[in-house]
């Protein structure tokens, strides 16, 4: 799978809705998992025999208008969530200044380690809302399907959660890859 970093970031400035705000969700067990309030990655193991978790970029840059309203940089991490080798979900993670400040190490070591091994390992996050989006990805987020050969033809599914942490809040969003979905669809 090769994934070209010079791309970084790949994600997208997409619509968030909550929940009830979505006319239809998916008639399917991807709702199930947009909607789900635990751990992705403990969902994620539980479907696979080997899970990885391939870093495309970390970095402080400018979150997208309207995606981190008050937070003018973000430490932002995505990633693609690969189960037996092949990719689930691409993740973007972002997380203000203070909180990185807060958690400085271990933020910035967490390497191919899940962040939700950190957010679950203990009390100190408390998971928030969720938001979901369906969107036809462009530019660079479809150009990063086409280089893990999943090319996308219909909407990408996607849901955005919020961790708290004293009175900070990070944002992390999953979007279900095109391989996801129809081993999901099939379940
Ligand atoms: C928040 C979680 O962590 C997962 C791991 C991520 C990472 O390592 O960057 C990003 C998104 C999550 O799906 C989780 O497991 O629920």
């Amino acid at each position: 799978m090769s994934v070209t970093r010079l791309s970084f970031p790949y994600g997208e400035s997409i619509q968030w809705f909550s929940p009830e705000q979505i006319s239809e969700l998916p008639d399917s067990p991807l709702s199930e998992w947009l909607l789900s309030s635990g751990s992705l990655t403990q969902k994620l193991r539980s479907h696979c025999t080997k899970f990885e978790v391939k870093v495309l970029g970390e970095g402080t840059i400018t979150p997208f208008s309207g995606e981190f309203p008050a937070q003018r940089q973000a430490w932002v991490r995505e990633v693609l969530l690969c189960l037996d080798g092949v990719p689930w979900i691409f993740a973007r993670t972002l997380i203000p200044a203070n909180l990185l400040d807060k958690k400085e190490t271990e933020f910035l070591t967490l390497g191919t380690r899940p962040l939700g091994e950190l957010l679950f390992s203990n009390d100190d996050f408390t998971p928030g809302k969720i938001e979901i989006a369906h969107f036809t990805p462009c530019h660079r987020l479809a150009q990063l399907t086409e280089s893990i050969k999943q090319p996308v033809t219909q909407e990408l599914w996607g849901r955005r959660r919020y961790f708290s942490y004293d009175d900070e809040q990070l944002i992390i969003s999953e979007t279900f890859l095109p391989a996801a979905r129809k081993i999901i669809e099939q379940m």
